[in-house]
């Protein structure tokens, strides 16, 4: 199975502090890894990392293609959904459906509750079609319902021969490798 995201040797420093040195990872198809470790420990910069947004310090990032779900809806708030989402993709039914959000795709996203927002969310990085799909605590807000849709979404994009990587406070359905970040 091919690499979709490796670390080599990289050290993150943020507001002078170095939050994680030498990190070795690697993401292969079909892997997903369960990030987690106290609040500032830095799961959301090693996700930034990974996503091309900040620079290491040190060592090297190699990645494929890339998408990030966090506190950004990177959707216009004034379209509706189903249109917002298609900035992204040209195919968005499927992930509308798969995040149960058919009945609000003619609603403008600034109107969605906190859960329906992060549905939106994972139903973008759904909708597109990177390898490697980075998610920062993509529980949030969800409820009971929304919680298995973002469990059978990871399956079926592992299944695919995707990746994942989540940082999480909660668990995580299926099976993820751990990996924990100290303070
Ligand atoms: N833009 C920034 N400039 C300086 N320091 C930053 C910046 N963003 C984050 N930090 C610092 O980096 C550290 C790690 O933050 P990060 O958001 O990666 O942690 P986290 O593990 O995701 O935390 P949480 O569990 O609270 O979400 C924190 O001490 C934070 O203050």
């Amino acid at each position: 199975m091919s690499s979709l995201l490796r670390f080599e040797g990289v050290t993150c420093r943020r507001g002078g502090r170095i939050l994680f040195e030498d990190l070795d990872l690697e993401l292969r198809q079909g892997e997903a890894l369960h990030l987690s470790g106290p609040n500032g420990s830095g799961k959301s910069s090693l996700l930034r990392l990974a996503a091309g947004l900040l620079h290491a310090e040190n060592g090297g990032v190699h990645r494929g293609s890339v998408a990030l779900a966090d506190e950004h809806l990177a959707l216009d708030r004034e379209l509706p959904l189903a249109r917002a989402l298609s900035f992204w993709s040209g195919q968005v039914d499927e992930a509308i459906d798969a995040m149960g959000l058919r009945r609000l795709e003619a609603v403008p996203v600034r109107l969605l509750s906190t859960g329906q927002a992060m549905r939106a969310t994972l139903a973008r990085v759904a909708a597109s079609d990177a390898a490697l799909w980075l998610l920062d605590e993509p529980l949030n807000g969800l409820d009971a319902d929304g919680v298995e849709r973002l469990d059978a979404l990871v399956a079926a994009h592992l299944e695919r021969g995707g990746a994942v990587l989540a940082a999480s406070h909660g668990p995580l359905g299926g099976t993820w490798s751990r990996m924990e970040l100290s303070a």
